[in-house]
């Protein structure tokens, strides 16, 4: 296990009471603006002292209330990016990458610098100060300097929340080669439906000091539901999918999932490689039968496994397409006329398709 939390805490008005595990290798904290998330990231730091539970990370304990355990913030190895970089002004890239260093016992020095420099592409930097960077390159020199000191967590504290959507696209794929090919699981504070959907592979949805649900972020993000308050319009299903041919007199590339193939606008990646397809509720409509005469593209077929009464009109239909899981968002109205209910075949039409790469190179889904 990677991480192991147990928090009960106040402070002033607000009580927490989290408790989640995870050994995702990128742990996303989901909630609305004062839901827990920087308190529990504090926690886990050390700067924040609670009340009365227990904090394990990666088998080392550093909270333990009843134990009289509290390993001081200097002595545990978490690294931290907070949502403005935070470098030294007066340092240059360099001296400020190495900074990260002179803390880390020497024996513990493993990450090579060169490597870190060329994970998050930021050798062109090393003699520039800080002023002279972009948010994006000032946050992939935060997030250097915080892996050089060999952290054994990385907490990233809303990164991105200062950058704009081109920003944000421009750090994505370095978020995702930390993931993918780093030693170093992270743990990300958002408040983003589609950064999480895209960065996550596990999710710890909260409110108002609750944890209201965790789990592989493939089980958690197709209960729509549970996005209600922050982003139900981009909640929805996240499937692998591996690019089987391209097809260039129509511009299109057909993917394979184990639901079916999808076609999709033509995509610059290689065959064979792993994608993540998100496929969100509101995007897909049901049909009872096969449709013909219809310009969609991409039809899946499948069983309903669930009905998830939402709140107003809408309901959430749970979709077994041979293995992979699908949310429909349809209204309580279309459930009465074509009488949806589990174990019912339909067909899964997709509207739209949402793509994010799973690394930059070709890994294999693991879900496949
Ligand atoms: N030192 C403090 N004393 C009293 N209340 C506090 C203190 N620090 C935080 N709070 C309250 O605790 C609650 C949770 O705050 P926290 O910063 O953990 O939420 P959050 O989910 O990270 O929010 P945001 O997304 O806005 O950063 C809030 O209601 C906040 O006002």
């Amino acid at each position: 296990m990677i991480l192991d939390v147990d928090i009960g805490h106040v402070q002033g008005a607000f009580s927490l009471r989290a408790r989640f595990q995870s050994d995702g290798k990128l742990t996303a904290l989901f909630g609305p603006s004062g839901s827990g998330k920087t308190t529990i990231v504090g926690a886990i730091g050390g700067l924040v002292r609670f009340n009365h539970g227990r904090i394990v990370v990666q088998g080392q304990v550093l909270v333990d209330t009843k134990a009289n355990v509290f390993v001081p913030k200097h002595k545990r190895r978490i690294g931290y990016v907070f949502q403005e970089g935070r470098l030294f002004p007066h340092l240059n890239v360099r001296q400020n990458l190495l900074f990260g260093r002179w803390f880390t016992p020497r024996h513990d020095r493993k990450t090579s610098f060169d490597h870190i420099v060329d994970l998050l592409g930021i050798g062109h930097l090393l003699e520039r100060r800080p002023s002279t960077l972009s948010g994006g390159e000032k946050q992939r020199v935060a997030i250097g300097r915080a892996l050089l000191a060999d952290p054994q967590l990385l907490l990233m504290d809303e990164p991105l929340a200062s950058l704009d959507e081109a920003r944000k696209a421009e750090i994505y794929p370095y978020i995702e080669r930390l993931r993918d090919e780093g030693e170093v699981p992270i743990v990300l504070v958002s408040h983003s439906v589609a950064e999480i959907a895209r960065l996550a592979t596990s999710i710890v949805v909260l409110s108002e000091g609750q944890v209201t649900a965790s789990g592989p972020a493939f089980d958690i993000l197709r209960h729509t539901h549970l996005f209600a308050q922050t982003g139900l319009a981009e909640a929805g299903a996240l499937i692998d999918a591996q690019v089987l041919r391209h097809e260039d007199s129509f511009g299109l590339t057909v993917l394979q999932t184990k639901a079916g193939t999808l076609r999709v606008p033509h995509l610059t990646y290689p065959t064979g490689t792993g994608l993540r397809v998100r496929l969100r509720a509101r995007d897909i409509m049901l049909s009872l039968q096969k449709p013909i005469g219809m310009s969609a593209l991409n039809v899946l077929p499948g069983l309903i496994s669930s009905i998830e009464y939402a709140e107003g009109p809408s309901v959430d239909v749970q979709l077994d397409c041979s293995g992979d899981h699908l949310v429909a968002r349809v209204t309580r109205k279309s459930v009465e006329e074509l009488g949806l209910k589990p174990g019912l075949p339909v067909h899964a039409i997709i509207k739209s398709i949402a793509f994010d790469p799973e690394a930059l190179g070709a890994v294999k889904p693991q879900h496949m």
